[in-house]
């Protein structure tokens, strides 16, 4: 590592998945030239190029950054996730390498809620196979399995940022609204906590996941959770692919056990829009299919490219890693004529004394420290009054157990 940080303009952003261009702007606009951008995700071989020299990478939902892709990064210095989950990404290999991960935790919830909350309706009066069969020439007029919203038992299963707000949104339609978390959560509205998994499964008309990815939601819908649904409810799931067994649902469709479903996420994906998109759900009528694009509105879109944008540059110009999810978070004033050196460590005890010692040896006075330790890492801001000189930094980066460190200006 140089004594020098690398000037803006030469720091390489990769902005891959077609974030949105308010993103590249904001970069540009503060100096940082060498921006690369992709509207899709890379093949393995073409992003460990890319990201061979890359200072930050931005990424979606379908990007996976592995510790075996880490070891092709050696610059990369902090990752935006442009959007909520944050399961694509090995936070801990991030964390092991100094690398702070950032996303936009509630940006794009309302745009998922909407969705959720329009195809609910759809499918509770029964449109999307009689959308298919008009689009065919038949003419299905009738009200067989066709139902109004109010009244009905809503069950939500996670119930976060955009749980909450499908609760409200569907209370104000008349249904009845209860929940499934694993948090102890406050009820908006009239919501009601369910007793358990089961008995929300049991006792729901609609039910709905809005879960992380974690070993625990693995598979949460399997079949043995399908055969406690009501006869003829409707399953949503806008959450991530790995939340539903997709056979199990299968099996409840053609059972006709399941009135329909609508199903935003899968286990595998396609990459971009030009490969095809193979699922055995596309034979049912009765199911809407949607290509992950729970958060794709224009206006959750322009909002998360500037909401992590800032982040990245914060943490690049400041140090600030306010918000990081795998990180120390440490927040950080401007500091108008001094210098600023950050540190990264094992957290591990006195290696604040040691860096300290480095700048006392050398005479060097400290305006500032910050430090904050979170699981495996340290990290340490200082101000200091003169620019570091080498011998300095050097020392610095010579700390048993030093991860990286990084002078700001
Ligand atoms: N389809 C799309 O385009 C989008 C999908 N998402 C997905 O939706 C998920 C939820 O988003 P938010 O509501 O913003 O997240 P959130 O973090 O606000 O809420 C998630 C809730 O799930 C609960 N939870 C976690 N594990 C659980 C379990 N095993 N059983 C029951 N509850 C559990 C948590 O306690 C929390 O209350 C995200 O993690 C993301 O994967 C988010 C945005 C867009
Ligand atoms: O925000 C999320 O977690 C999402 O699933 C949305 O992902 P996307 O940005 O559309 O790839």
């Amino acid at each position: 590592m140089s004594i020098e940080s690398v000037t803006q303009d030469k720091l390489k952003i990769v902005l891959l998945e077609g974030i949105h261009a308010s993103a590249e702007k904001l970069f540009r606009d503060n100096g940082f030239l060498n921006v690369i951008t992709a509207n899709k995700s890379l093949p393995e071989e073409e992003l460990r190029q890319i990201l061979k020299d890359a200072h930050y990478l931005g990424i979606r939902s379908r990007t996976q950054v592995t510790p075996e892709l880490l070891e092709y990064c050696d610059n990369l210095e902090a990752i935006g996730c442009f959007c909520i989950g944050t399961n694509q990404v090995n936070l801990l290999a991030t964390q092991q390498r100094g690398i702070p991960v950032f996303n936009a935790p509630f940006a794009n919830t309302r745009s998922v809620a909407e969705l959720v909350l329009g195809e609910m309706i759809l499918l509770l009066r029964g449109i999307p196979a009689k959308n298919a069969a008009a689009h065919r020439g038949e003419w299905q007029k009738s009200a067989t399995d066709s139902y109004e919203t109010r009244g009905k038992t809503l069950g939500i299963v996670g119930y976060g940022h955009i749980g909450t707000q499908i609760g409200i949104l569907a209370e104000n339609l008349g249904m009845n609204v209860q929940y499934y978390d694993i948090e102890n959560k406050l009820a908006l509205g009239n919501a009601k906590p369910a007793d358990s998994y089961h008995a929300l499964l049991q006792t729901s008309d609609v039910v709905t996941f809005h879960v992380p990815e974690t070993p625990q939601t693995q598979n949460m819908m399997d079949s043995e959770a399908f055969s406690q649904l009501k006869q003829g409810a409707i399953l949503l799931n806008a959450s991530r692919g790995t939340v539903v067994d997709i056979e199990s649902l299968v099996n409840a469709l053609t059972n006709r056990q399941i009135l329909g479903a609508a199903i935003d996420v899968y286990p595998v994906e396609p990459k971009s829009n030009q490969e095809t998109f193979i699922s055995p759900l596309r034979e049912f009528d009765n199911v809407i299919l949607t290509p992950h694009i729970g958060g794709s509105t224009k206006e959750a879109q322009a909002n998360i490219g500037i909401e992590v944008a800032e982040k990245l540059l914060k943490y690049s110009q400041n140090g600030s890693t306010i918000s990081a999810v795998n990180f120390p978070e440490v927040g950080l004033p401007s500091h108008e004529g001094k210098h600023r050196i950050c540190h990264i460590h094992q957290n591990e005890p006195g290696i604040l004394a040691k860096i300290n010692d480095i700048f006392s040896a050398n005479r060097v006075n400290i305006s500032a420290q910050y430090l904050q330790t979170d699981g495996g890492v340290g990290y340490v801001v200082t101000d200091i009054d003169q620019t570091s000189s080498e011998q300095v930094f050097e020392a610095l980066q010579k700390i048993p157990k030093t991860i990286r460190a990084r002078i700001l200006y």
